[in-house]
C-alpha cells in the first residue's frame, strides 16, 4: 500500500492524516495543540507539527505529503531565513487601519473596493497579508527593514519540510497566494507594485505552483506536494464540486463553494479566492464561529455537549434571545473593533438553556448572512455542507437547518482539510489533470423547516450592534 499524508496546520492545532494513496483509507492520524494568541511564532507550529507527526507514526513509510494551513498569516524572513518576529494571524486585527488606508489609496469606498477586487479579487481587512505588511512598515520600522521575504504559515512549513535551502526554494500555491492581497487569481500573476505599496519596497515572494506541482522533496526523497490554504484544502477533502456551498465552522467560521470563474465583489463581503484543482473558491469569512460556542460553554459552566442539549432544551427564537457574538471583533461585516452583544433579556429568557440557543442561532446567522452574499454573487446552492469542529455539535446540525432554511449535509466527523492535502499529495504522485477519486465516507442530511423569525430578529439586534460601532 502506498501511503501520504495531509497536514492541517489551523488556528488552533495541527493535525496529520496518514491515508492510502489509492482508496483514500485512513491509516494513522495524530494533533498537537498551537498556542493561544493571534500572534504566534511559526516555531511553535513545527514543534506541534513534529508532536503530531510523531503521534500519527512518523513518515518513514509515506510517499508524499501536502499541507494545508490557515490563510493569510505574515511570516516574515531575513537574508538568512531566519523569522523576523512572530507571525501575525488571519484574525489579528491591529492592522485594520492600514486595510481602510489601502483602500483609500485607490479611490476609496466603492471604487476603491472595485479597484481592488479587479487587482487581486479581494478587497483588503485586516485579516489580508498585505495589510500586516503595511502594519509592520508603519510600527516596527527596525523589523521591517531586516525583512528580505514574506510568506504564508503553510509556505513556511512546507519550505521546513524541504530543508528550508534558500528563500528562493519558497513555493506556494494559488489558493493560499489568493489570500494575501498582492496575487491575482484572474491572471495568475503577482502584483508586486500593491505589495511595494503597501510595504514600502518589494520582497521576495514564493514562487506559485499548479495544484499537482512538487514543492520539494523530504530528505528521504518523497515528493512535497504545493499545499494550500486550509478552506481549499477542506473544499478538496470533501470533493465539493460546483453547486456545493461548503459551510465550516473552525475558529472562523466560512462559506465558500468550487467555481469555474474568479469572483470581485468590490463591496468586499465576498473573497474573490483561488482554489486547488485550478478553478476559484469564492468565499465568506467571519473571525467568530466555533469559540463563540465554547465562549459560551464557559459563561455557563458547562461542557461542549451540555451546551448543546442546553441548547435544543430552549424554543427556536429563544423567546427573542439574540446573541450577536462579535467576539473578536468581526470581518463581515467588517467591524475588527466591534464587541459582542445580547440582546432581549427578560425574566423568562435569564436562562442558561436561552443563553445557549442564543449563542448557537447567533453563530449561525452571522454564517447565514455570509449564505445570502454568495448566492448574491452567483454561487448555486445544491447542497449544503457542513464541516469543522463547530460541526461536531448535534445543536449546531439540528439548527442550522432552521437558520439556513434547507437541509444540510454533514459528512462523518472528521478532518477535512488535513484530507484534502492528503487527497493533494497522491495527485502530485499520481500525476494527471485531477486529483484522484477517493470514496468520501457516508454524509448524514439534518433537515427541518426554517425558522425566519431566527433571523429577522437577529438582523434587527445585528442593526443596533453595527449602529454604535465604527467601521474601519
Ligand atoms: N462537540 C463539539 N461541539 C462544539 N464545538 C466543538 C466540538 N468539538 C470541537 N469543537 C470546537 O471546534 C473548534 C476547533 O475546530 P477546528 O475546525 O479544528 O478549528 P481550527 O481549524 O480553526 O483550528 C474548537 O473551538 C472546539 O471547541
Ligand atoms: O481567514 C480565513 C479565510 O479567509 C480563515 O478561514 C483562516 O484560514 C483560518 O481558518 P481556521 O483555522 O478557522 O480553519
Amino acid at each position: 500500500m502506498t501511503l501520504v499524508a495531509g497536514v492541517d496546520s489551523s488556528t488552533q492545532s495541527c493535525k496529520v492524516v496518514i491515508r492510502d494513496a489509492e482508496t483514500g483509507t485512513l491509516v494513522r492520524a495524530g494533533r498537537a495543540a498551537h498556542p493561544d494568541g493571534t500572534e504566534v511564532d511559526p516555531a511553535a507550529w513545527w514543534r506541534a507539527l513534529q508532536e503530531a507527526i510523531a503521534e500519527a507514526g512518523g513518515l518513514d513509510d509515506v510517499a508524499a505529503l501536502a499541507v494545508g494551513g490557515q490563510q493569510h498569516g505574515m511570516v516574515c524572513l531575513d537574508e538568512a531565513g531566519a523569522v523576523v518576529r512572530p507571525a501575525l494571524l488571519w484574525n489579528d486585527t491591529r492592522s485594520a487601519g492600514a486595510a481602510a488606508e489601502l483602500v483609500d489609496e485607490l479611490g476609496g469606498g466603492e471604487s476603491g473596493g472595485r479597484a481592488w477586487a479587479d487587482a487581486v479579487g479581494s478587497v483588503p481587512v485586516a485579516s489580508f497579508t498585505i495589510t500586516k505588511l503595511r502594519w509592520l512598515a508603519r510600527h516596527e520600522p527596525e523589523n521591517a527593514a531586516r525583512v528580505v521575504a514574506v510568506c504564508l504559515p503553510h509556505d513556511w512549513l512546507t519550505w521546513r519540510l524541504g530543508g528550508a535551502s534558500g528563500l528562493d526554494a519558497l513555493r506556494t500555491d494559488r489558493g493560499d497566494a489568493s489570500g494575501t492581497g498582492y496575487w491575482s487569481p484572474a491572471t495568475g500573476e503577482y502584483r508586486l507594485d500593491l505589495l511595494e505599496r503597501a510595504f514600502g519596497r518589494t520582497l521576495a515572494v514564493p514562487t506559485v505552483l499548479g495544484p499537482a506541482e512538487v514543492a520539494g522533496r523530504r530528505p528521504n526523497g518523497a515528493p512535497l506536494g504545493p499545499g494550500t490554504g486550509d478552506n481549499a484544502a477542506a473544499a478538496l477533502g470533501v470533493g465539493a464540486l460546483p453547486g456545493d456551498v461548503v459551510v465550516s465552522i473552525g475558529t472562523s467560521g466560512t462559506v465558500f463553494s468550487v467555481a469555474d470563474s474568479p469572483a470581485a465583489d468590490p463591496s468586499g463581503t465576498v473573497a474573490g479566492f483561488a482554489d486547488a484543482t485550478g478553478r476559484f473558491l469564492p468565499l465568506v469569512c467571519t473571525l467568530n464561529a466555533a469559540r463563540v460556542l465554547d465562549a459560551a460553554a464557559a459563561m455557563l459552566g458547562v461542557s461542549l455537549d451540555e451546551l448543546a442539549k442546553l441548547a435544543l432544551s430552549a424554543p427556536a427564537g429563544a423567546d427573542g434571545l439574540v446573541m450577536v457574538p462579535y467576539l473578536e471583533g468581526e470581518r463581515t461585516p467588517n467591524r475588527p473593533l466591534a464587541t459582542g452583544a445580547v440582546h432581549g433579556l427578560t425574566l423568562r429568557t435569564s436562562t442558561p438553556a436561552h443563553l445557549a440557543r442564543a449563542a448557537v442561532e447567533g453563530m449561525l446567522c452571522a454564517l447565514a448572512d455570509g449564505l445570502d452574499a454568495m448566492l448574491a454573487h452567483g454561487a448555486t446552492a445544491n447542497r449544503i455542507i457542513l464541516v469543522g469542529g463547530g460541526a461536531r455539535s448535534e445543536a449546531v446540525r439540528r439548527i442550522a437547518p432552521e437558520v439556513f432554511g434547507c437541509p444540510v449535509l454533514v459528512p462523518e466527523p472528521g478532518e477535512y482539510v488535513a484530507d484534502g492535502a492528503a487527497r493533494q499529495a497522491a495527485w502530485v504522485l499520481a500525476g494527471g489533470e485531477q486529483p484522484p477519486t477517493w470514496s468520501t465516507g457516508r454524509a448524514q442530511e439534518y433537515a427541518g423547516d426554517g425558522v425566519p423569525r431566527i433571523r429577522e430578529q437577529y438582523a434587527a439586534a445585528r442593526g443596533l450592534v453595527l449602529d454604535r460601532t465604527a467601521a474601519a
